[in-house]
């Protein structure tokens, strides 16, 4: 699978946040993103799930295992800044909302809500209401979400806000399996991600745009 990029632009309301965003990823391949705020990380991001239009430029992604046409977003696990779960149901609830609503098919199926919550170190409190539980505990449950259903590009916005010492190191496992088994992963992130191989794009904000860069 191959993830390209051609000159994106993106503008929030009446501001033009950056131009000419262009990147390659193929299998195994991690892009992380990092600026300061404001410089348009989340903005990028939701370009490539789908969840906002570019104001210009290209993403597609082909493959053979790549139906012709795919969106890229439809192939994409985003992990926002928000957790996306309800506070009133429990763990495995939500958990299961997600699984049902993502997993498309066979292809799509992930690990059990039970094995991914094991693989986020909080396999015994499933039961419980997830407004019961700690910050750091509702991000690794949010990166369970990850895990059960299976989509090759993970898009993450600073997955590692709220993460203790081991549960960084837990999710850069996760990462890295994801990647040796050929995925793609996109983050925005202030913290090193503790990622082996990863290519790094720093964004700059509005630069660029003073410069002439709609050409
Ligand atoms: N819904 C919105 N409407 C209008 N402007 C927005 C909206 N969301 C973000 N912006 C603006 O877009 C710019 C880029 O924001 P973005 O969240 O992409 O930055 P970021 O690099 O992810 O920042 P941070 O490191 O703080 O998370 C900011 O100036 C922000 O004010």
């Amino acid at each position: 699978m191959r993830l390209t990029a051609e000159s994106l632009a993106a503008r929030r309301g009446e501001e033009l946040i950056f131009t000419n965003v262009s990147f390659n990823l193929e299998d195994g391949g991690a892009l992380v993103l990092t600026g300061p705020n404001g410089s348009g990380k989340s903005t990028l991001l939701r370009v490539i799930a789908g969840l906002l239009r570019p104001e210009r430029g290209r993403l597609a992604v082909t493959g053979a295992a790549v139906e012709t046409g795919a969106r890229v977003g439809d192939l994409s696990h985003y992990l926002g800044h928000r957790n996306a779960m309800k506070q009133e149901l429990t763990v495995a609830e939500n958990l299961a909302f997600w699984k049902t609503f993502l997993s498309g098919s066979e292809r799509t199926a992930g690990q059990d809500i039970e094995e991914a919550a094991e693989a986020v170190g909080l396999g015994d409190i499933t039961h419980l209401p997830y407004g019961y539980l700690s910050a750091g505990q509702q991000r690794r449950f949010a990166m369970a979400k990850l895990l059960v259903a299976h989509r090759p590009i993970w898009l993450l916005d600073e997955p590692t806000a709220a993460l203790d010492a081991s549960a960084d190191r837990m999710f850069a496992g996760l990462v890295e399996n994801h990647l040796g088994r050929g995925g793609i992963v996109i983050a925005a992130t202030h913290q090193p991600l503790g990622l082996e191989k990863a290519d790094e794009m720093r964004m700059s904000g509005f630069a660029g745009v003073d410069q002439g860069a709609w050409g």
